[in-house]
């Protein structure tokens, strides 16, 4: 659904760059208190984080474009039993977008063994692209790099639409895009608002469903949207973060006060049951 947006309200800015984030500083505990302020108001916050280089952004950037510009024929080989992982193409759904689901990207044989499916003439700049801009965020291994493309819609189109009415099942996801913007996100009063970056050094951070199951629901997951209004390919890059085992409440989130209000579920499970039943995806 196209909403008409008014911008009446911004996700907050932290800045996550000069300070000294060791656990028990004082930077760290109200960086903390910030970050926990965000999550229970909207769900999420535009992360300013200045180790990011306009260089490594303009290298993945400049990655996905040359993914995207692969033949189909090539991009279709990265499928996988799970459709989890892999190619999507365009759909009926969502004719303007294409997206890669990449599995373990900073495992240097997974980011190997696609880019080789992908480019078997190589493409070593690809790979260390991918794998630089996977391990500035993460050491570990229970994540998704999904690089996305939404193609501008030409003029005949009515359905400008890039991504639908959805909440992530993911733990958290941290955004980052080309100069192209388009995401919306539902505050909790309900109003839809553009979210744009305010530098290409920022990401923005959102909670998924399954932080809202583990918060007990302290935690708001913003239902959002991708709308494509101008003439411009947009590209973003999403690292999907999944727990491992059940998600649960710690046990000091529950007492007489606060019982506990959702099933506890199995997120990499989860996500690929909602994967699979496409387009079902929670909506509030
Ligand atoms: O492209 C974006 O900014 C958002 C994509 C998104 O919401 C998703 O893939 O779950
Ligand atoms: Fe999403």
């Amino acid at each position: 659904m196209v909403s008409n947006t008014k911008t009446p309200f911004k996700v907050p800015v932290i800045d996550f760059s000069g300070k000294d984030l060791t656990p028990g500083t004082s930077d760290w505990i109200s960086t903390s208190n910030e970050v926990r302020q965000a999550l229970e108001d909207c769900g999420g916050f535009e992360a300013a984080y200045g180790k990011v280089s306009p260089k490594l952004h303009g290298s993945i950037c400049h990655a996905m474009e040359d993914l995207f510009d692969l033949p189909t024929e090539n991009k279709s080989r990265y499928t996988f039993d799970t459709p989890f992982y892999g190619y999507t193409g365009p759909s009926a759904q969502a004719p303007l977008r294409e997206s890669v689901n990449i599995r373990d990207p900073s495992n240097p044989e997974e980011a190997k063994g696609f880019t080789d499916l992908m480019w078997p003439e190589g493409n070593e700049t690809f790979r260390f692209a991918v794998e630089k801009y996977h391990k500035s965020h993460v050491e570990a291994s229970t994540y998704i790099l999904r690089v996305i493309k939404y193609r501008d819609p030409q003029s005949s189109e009515t359905n400008i639409i890039g991504c639908g009415v959805h909440a992530d099942m993911s733990f958290t996801t941290i955004l980052h895009q080309n100069q192209v913007s388009g995401l919306q996100i539902k505050t909790k009063d309900g109003e839809w608002i553009d979210v744009a970056p305010s530098t290409s050094c920022s990401f923005i951070v959102m909670a998924g469903y399954p932080f809202t199951v583990w918060s007990n629901g302290r935690v708001h997951a913003p239902v959002h949207q991708v709308v494509m209004k101008g003439d411009k390919t947009r590209y973003s890059v999403a690292l999907f973060s999944y727990g491992t085992s059940v998600i649960q409440p710690p046990e000091e989130f529950i007492d007489e006060e606060h019982p506990l209000k959702y099933k506890p579920f199995d997120n990499i499970q989860s996500a690929i049951f909602f994967t699979k039943s496409k387009g079902s995806l929670p909506t509030e």
